[in-house]
Formats: C-alpha cells, sequence, structure tokens
C-alpha cells in the first residue's frame, strides 16, 4: 500500500486566471491535511501561475510531446511543463487516446520523453461500455499498460496508474466497489509481474465521476491508492469534499 492517498485534480480544458482563487484555496486547505497528497493539473496556461500561487499541492500537465523541441506547433514538450512548474504529467488520457487518435505506441514515447526530463508520469487507461459488456474490460487495461509501459525498470519512483472506464468520466455512473476492485487488483498484479515487490508502492488511482459523496466508499477498496478527478476538481468546494474523505479514510485507519 503506498504511503498516502494521492488526489488529484485534472482541470481538462477548463480555466483562466479567475480560477487562481480555487487553486489558492484548495492548497491552503491541503495544507490541514498533510495525509493526503494533493495536486492539481491546469491546462498548460495556468500551471505556470498555479505553481507560484501554491505552497504545498503539487502541479502537473495534462499531456507532453513525445519529442525534446522543434518544429511541432501547439505543442509543449516535457521540458518545458517541467520549467513552468509541472512535477508530472497526465499520458494516455481517453480523451487524448480518442480526440486525438494517440496510439499506445505514442504513450509509450511520451511516458519515455516524460521520465527523461524528469516528470512523474500519471499513466491513464480504462476500457469501453462495449469492451466491459463483452468481458474484455480486464485485457484492454492490461494491455494498454503493458504496451506504455518499460519493462526493466523500477516505476515505483515516477509511475502512478489511473484506471479510468471511459464510460463512467463525466457521466455520474460509476462501476461498482467490487468491479473497481477486481480491476485495481489485476492492475497491481501486472505491475507486480513487471516490477517486483516495489509494484506495492506503486499508486493506483481510480478516476471517473468521482464526488465528495462517493469518495470514501472507493477510497476504502484494496489497491484504490486515490482519485483522478476531473469536474468535481473545479471548485474548491467540491474537490476539498473528497480531500477530506481521503483525510477521514487515513485517520479511520490509523
Ligand atoms: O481525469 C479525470 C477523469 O477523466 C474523470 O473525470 P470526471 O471526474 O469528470 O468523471
Amino acid at each position: 500500500m503506498a504511503e498516502r492517498p494521492y488526489i488529484v485534480g485534472n482541470w481538462k480544458m477548463n480555466g483562466t486566471r479567475a480560477m487562481l482563487s480555487e487553486a489558492r484555496a484548495i492548497d491552503r486547505a491541503s495544507q490541514r491535511h498533510m495525509k493526503v497528497e494533493v495536486a492539481l493539473a491546469p491546462p498548460f496556461t495556468l500551471i505556470h501561475a498555479v505553481h507560484r500561487e501554491v505552497e504545498q499541492i503539487g502541479v502537473g500537465a495534462q499531456d507532453c510531446h513525445a519529442l525534446t523541441e522543434g518544429a511541432h506547433t501547439g505543442d509543449i514538450s516535457a521540458a518545458m511543463a517541467l520549467d513552468a512548474g509541472a512535477k508530472f504529467v497526465i499520458l494516455g488520457h481517453s480523451e487524448r487516446r480518442t480526440n486525438h487518435g494517440e496510439s499506445d505506441a505514442l504513450i509509450r514515447d511520451k511516458v519515455a520523453a516524460a521520465r527523461e526530463a524528469g516528470l512523474q508520469v500519471i499513466l491513464c487507461c480504462g476500457e469501453s461500455e462495449a469492451q466491459r459488456d463483452a468481458g474484455e474490460a480486464e485485457a484492454h487495461v492490461l494491455g494498454q499498460l503493458k504496451a506504455a509501459l518499460p519493462e526493466s525498470d523500477n516505476a515505483s519512483e515516477w509511475l502512478t496508474v489511473a484506471y479510468e472506464p471511459i464510460w463512467a468520466i463525466g457521466t455520474g455512473r460509476v462501476p461498482t466497489t467490487d468491479d473497481i476492485a477486481a480491476m485495481h487488483g489485476a492492475i497491481r498484479g501486472l505491475l507486480t509481474d513487471m516490477y517486483g515487490d516495489a509494484a506495492a508502492e506503486t499508486r493506483i488511482l481510480y478516476g471517473g465521476s468521482v464526488k465528495a459523496e462517493n469518495a470514501a466508499a472507493i477510497l476504502a477498496l484494496a489497491d484504490v491508492d486515490g482519485a483522478l478527478v476531473g469536474g468535481a476538481s473545479l471548485t474548491a468546494e467540491a474537490f476539498l469534499g473528497i480531500v477530506y474523505a481521503a483525510a477521514e479514510g487515513e485517520d479511520e485507519r490509523a
């Protein structure tokens, strides 16, 4: 079991400087709950501003290019994200895979680029509703991870996995706790096969319609080490409800 629960807010394509007050409020409140690690991934345009605004929480990017520099209009390299204040990058999110046609091979290259630059990686995986209905969810998710991860490396120092069933993202629908636990157990098994006992330290987040109301039940599951939160990370009030649920869970376990 990883040391502290990790609650990460992914602002997606939301946020202007007016939202810095939300980041500040999240940061200040999180300082009173040090048993929980909290981070935000704002859009590229706000990484530097959020980094300057906060004292405690981590700041990350939502994507990076697989190359270090060059003629790639509109793209951002891992080193640029790091320079702006990011300490991690979310890679392989289903919205990148769907909207930008990102393949497992490209995501593998991006993971390598992020590591080379010194960024931690939150690697996303998740099945569609059709894949789950066909009984292919686990094979699909494990296949995504195998395709994107290096085989001989101690990943626990830089890797976080986020399991996000596509059909649960932004829909208000959440898998059963049994289904979440089964998938997280399977992911832990794969990481252990790949990286040995150190895989116990790799955090596996759940993402998909996490809110204050369902966070405690999800975070209490075996092999769920935190949450990747979209919509409910856009206001301090909603996001902190999840942070507080994680903190209360830690208090109960203590
Ligand atoms: O990255 C976050 C996930 O896609 C979850 O988004 P959501 O909390 O809005 O369902």
